[in-house]
């Protein structure tokens, strides 16, 4: 495919990102100030993404956008509208057609789909945590590829997820959702991965949890450039740890906003969503 690039470009107001798709000339203006200079890389593309359900309904509607490297880009919606549907396509969670999803510009269909999920993890709602203790449920990815993760190493990515060492050796059935879904976070930043997508991840937790993890995502962004899309019910959450919003109604993105600049969605949907959302 042709390579796609997001572009800054000035305006007489402000900078703002183009996110240009270089096949079909279609592009969506977002005012993102804190971008920085010159011209940002893409992590992940996705062109034309449509899902027909076995019934013939359509769940995704032709999707174009572009996600850039590094950054925090929440996806928000009306329920139904395809939110978990369009991140699970992105780890072949489902397996998306050829020449749609493309990581790093690489189709993600012709990658071995172990080292797709090895560089794209995922958090959902609810974390599930093998048998045995906290570190073994670190130490389980890296050991599938044969590497045993030493103890410091473990202690690393427990502070990381913002957990302290007594959890070492905890059982990991023994803890609260809002640890378990830290640790599920350690154990999937022990693949070291290039992006982590987030399925409601706080939804479940309470508010103190919930701080702790947004903490932790914005941490990691900061401190390893991690790039991040995040699925959240709550406008709040997005507007707290977001770069880009995009709106997704019915299948399709309507809109990619600046969480600052969610009042000036302009369509009808997404407006109404998010006037019933504040
Ligand atoms: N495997 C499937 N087979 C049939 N329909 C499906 C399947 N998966 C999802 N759907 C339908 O696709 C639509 C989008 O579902 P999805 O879970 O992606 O929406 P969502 O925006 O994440 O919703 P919510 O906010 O409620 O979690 C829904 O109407 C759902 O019922």
């Amino acid at each position: 495919m042709s390579s796609s690039s997001i572009q800054l470009v000035d305006t007489s107001r402000t900078t703002a990102l183009c996110v240009v798709a270089e096949e079909d000339r279609e592009h969506l203006l977002v005012d993102v100030e804190a971008a920085g200079d010159g011209e940002l890389e893409t992590k992940f593309q996705v062109r034309n993404l449509t899902k027909v359900s076995q019934t013939g309904d359509l769940i995704l509607r032709g999707i174009n956008v572009d996600i850039p490297k590094g950054m925090i880009v929440g996806i928000i919606g009306p329920s139904g509208s395809g939110k978990s549907t369009l991140l699970r396509a992105l780890n072949r969670l489902w397996e998306p057609p050829s020449h749609t999803v493309f990581l790093d510009g690489r189709d993600i269909t012709d990658l071995d789909v172990l080292v797709l999920r090895r560089k794209v993890g995922m958090l959902f709602q609810l974390p599930v945590l093998f048998e045995g203790t906290v570190a073994d449920n670190i130490r389980y990815g890296p050991q599938l590829r044969g590497k045993k993760l030493s103890d410091n190493e473990v202690h690393k990515l427990l502070t990381l997820a913002d957990l302290d060492s007594s959890f070492f050796n905890k059982a990991g059935s023994g803890l609260s959702v809002g640890q378990a879904q830290r640790v599920a976070l350690a154990r999937t930043l022990a693949n070291e991965p290039e992006v982590l997508l987030l399925d409601e991840p706080t939804s479940a937790l309470d508010p103190i949890s919930t701080q702790n993890i947004e903490d932790v995502i914005m941490k990691l962004k900061k401190k390893s450039g991690l790039t991040t899309i995040m699925v959240s019910h709550s406008i709040k959450q997005i507007q707290r740890v977001a770069d880009l919003v995009c709106l997704l109604v019915n299948g399709e993105i309507v809109e990619v906003l600046k969480p600052n600049k969610l009042s000036e969605a302009k369509h009808p949907m997404a407006l109404r969503f998010l006037e019933l959302s504040s």
